[in-house]
C-alpha cells in the first residue's frame, strides 16, 4: 500500500521565506555533484543569515528530497513529457522541490510550494521553463492521488512508493515480507528517534526524569532499557538540556544501549572495544565496569576517535585508553582480553533513518566488500580473547549477509566457539531468536535496527 500523500492544510499562511528553498537547492547541487548531505548542508547553512524557521525548512528540504528522489522522480516521469532524468540537472531539482512540499509537507500551503517554486526557476536561469513547472506542480496538486503509478513488479513497487533501491527492497522483503517490509521502509522514512542513556554513575534514571518534567522536557521511559528515555518533546538545542553539561546523559539510540547489556562486561577485566569511535559503546562498557579494570577503545580513524576524549572528560571515567589502530592487525593482543566488542562498520541498513543518502550510496558490492572487512576483524578481535572469554559482535544493519553469514562462517572456521546466550532472566531474553542472536527490526522494536550476538570461546 502507498504512503499516505499530504491531504490537510492545516495553515494557510504563505510558508518561510525563498531564501530557505535557495539555500535548499545549493545544498542539493553539491549533493548532486557528490557531496554527502550533511556536509552539503553544513557548509550550505554556515554562513547563512536565515532566520531558524528557514534553517529548519531547508534541512527538512534537503533530507526529505535526497531521501525520497526515486520517488519524486516516478511523479515527473508520470507528468511530464520528458523523463526526469531527461531534465536538466537542476530543473529536475527545483522539480523535486515543489513536489516535495505538496507530497509531504502539511505546514506549507499548496499555492505557497508551487508559487515559490516558480520564483526559483526564475531565479536559477529557467524562467522560460517556468511555465512548465507551473503547470506540471498545478497537475500534480490537483490529483496527487494518482500522480505516482504503481508497478506491476512488487519489488518495484515498494521501492518507487517509499523511495529506496530494488536491491535493498529485496533484502528487507527476503526477512519481513511485504507487509513487513512497508512498516520498516515507513519508519526508515520517518525522522529518528532521540534516545539518551543515563549515566547513573551520575544520576538515577528517576532524579533526571523528575529534572526533565521540572523543565518541561516531555520524555519516555523504554521496556528492558533501565537507562533509556526517549526524548519526546523539548525545545532548544539539545545540549542545553538539564544535566548534559555535567554529563548526566548522553545520547545514544536503545538498540545500541543492548550491545553493552549483551557483552555483560564486568568490574576489573580487560575489554576492548575493536571498532570504538565515536565511542557511545566505549563509555557504556565503562559505566558497567563502574570504571574499574580497563577499556581499550581502538579505531582506524583517529579524527572519530578524538571524539570519545570529550566525552570520557564530561562524564567523568578514567578507566578507557584509547589507540588508532587497523583491527585487523594487533597480534600483541592475543590472549589478553575478558571481553571484546566488535561494533562492526557495516552498510546501514538498519538505521536509514538517520543518514538521509545512505541508501543511495550503498551497493551489493560494497555490502560485499564490507563482510570481507567484517570477517577480518572479527578473526583477529577473536584471537585477543583468552580462553573462556567471551566476543559480541554487532552491526546496524539488516543485511543478513553481514549478520548470520558472517557468525555461521566464523563458527565453521572456529570449531572452538559457541553461540552464548544470554540467561532467560535477562532483559534481553524477549528479542533473541532461536538461533541466539538478537534482531531489532525497528517497525517492530521502535528502535534503530541491530544485529548482535554474543560467542563464547572453549
Ligand atoms: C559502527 S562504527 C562504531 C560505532 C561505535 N562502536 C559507537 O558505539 O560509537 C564502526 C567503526 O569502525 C571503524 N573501523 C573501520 N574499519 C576499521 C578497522 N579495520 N580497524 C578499526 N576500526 C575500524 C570506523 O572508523 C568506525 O568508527
Amino acid at each position: 500500500m502507498a504512503e499516505q500523500t499530504k491531504t490537510s492544510k492545516k495553515s494557510q499562511s504563505p510558508g518561510p521565506a525563498t531564501t530557505a528553498r535557495q539555500l535548499a537547492l545549493t545544498a542539493l547541487k553539491q549533493i548532486q555533484r557528490g557531496a554527502f548531505a550533511d556536509v552539503a548542508l553544513d557548509r550550505a547553512l554556515k554562513h547563512a543569515n536565515i532566520s531558524p524557521l528557514d534553517r529548519k525548512l531547508s534541512t527538512e528540504l534537503v533530507y526529505g528530497i535526497i531521501r525520497r528522489q526515486r520517488t519524486l522522480d516516478a511523479i515527473i516521469d508520470n507528468l511530464a513529457t520528458k523523463s526526469a532524468n531527461q531534465q536538466p540537472p537542476e530543473l529536475r531539482l527545483i522539480l523535486h522541490l515543489g513536489l516535495y512540499q505538496l507530497r509531504y509537507l502539511d505546514h506549507i500551503p499548496g499555492s505557497a510550494a508551487v508559487n515559490t517554486t516558480v520564483d526559483l526557476a526564475k531565479q536559477n536561469g529557467f524562467s522560460g521553463l517556468s511555465g512548465f513547472v507551473n503547470g506540471l506542480l498545478r497537475k500534480y496538486d490537483r490529483h496527487p492521488d494518482t500522480a505516482l503509478l504503481a508497478a506491476d513488479d512488487p519489488v518495484r513497487n515498494i521501492g518507487i512508493q517509499h523511495s529506496y533501491p530494488d536491491w535493498i527492497v529485496q533484502v528487507y522483503l527476503e526477512q519481513f515480507g511485504t507487509e513487513g517490509t512497508e512498516q520498516l521502509c515507513n519508519w526508515l522514512n520517518q525522522p529518528p528517534t532521540i534516545d539518551l542513556r543515563v549515566n547513573t554513575r551520575k544520576i538515577t534514571i528517576d532524579t533526571l526524569e523528575a529534572k526533565f518534567q521540572a523543565a518541561e522536557i516531555e520524555v519516555q521511559r523504554l521496556t528492558q532499557l533501565p537507562q533509556a528515555l526517549r526524548l519526546i518533546k523539548h525545545a532548544g538545542a539539545i545540549h542545553q538540556l538539564p544535566g548534559f553539561t555535567d554529563g548526566e546523559w548522553i545520547i545514544q539510540d536503545s538498540s545500541a544501549q543492548l550491545v553493552s547489556y549483551l557483552l555483560d562486561p564486568q568490574p576489573g577485566e580487560t575489554i576492548v572495544d575493536a571498532c570504538a569511535a565515536p565511542g557511545g559503546k566505549t563509555l557504556h562498557i565503562a559505566e558497567l565496569m563502574q570504571d574499574q579494570g580497563t577499556v581499550w577503545a581502538i579505531d582506524k580513524t583517529a579524527s572519530r576517535l578524538k571524539k570519545i576524549q570529550q566525552n570520557i572528560d564530561r562524564l567523568g571515567l578514567t578507566c578507557i585508553q584509547t589507540k588508532t589502530a587497523d583491527s585487523r592487525d594487533i597480534p600483541e593482543l592475543i590472549n589478553q582480553c575478558d571481553r571484546v566488542l566488535v561494533d562492526a562498520p557495516c552498510s546501514g541498513l538498519g538505521t536509514l533513518n538517520r543518514h538521509a543518502d545512505a541508501r543511495w550510496r550503498q551497493t551489493p558490492d560494497s555490502v560485499t566488500k564490507l563482510t570481507e572487512l567484517q570477517t577480518a576483524i572479527l578473526q583477529q578481535a577473536a584471537s585477543w580473547v583468552k580462553p573462556g572469554g567471551t566476543i559480541v559482535y554487532a552491526t546496524c544493519t539488516l543485511h543478513p549477509q553481514e549478520n548470520e553469514a558472517i557468525i555461521q562462517n566464523f563458527l565453521d572456521q572456529n570449531s572452538n566457539w559457541v553461540i552464548d546466550r544470554p540467561e532467560n532472566n535477562s532483559g534481553l531474553a524477549p528479542l533473541l531468536t532461536e538461533s541466539g542472536w538478537i534482531k531489532v527490526a525497528p517497525h517492530q522494536q521502535q528502535m534503530d535496527g541491530f544485529f548482535m550476538v554474543r560467542l563464547k570461546k572453549a
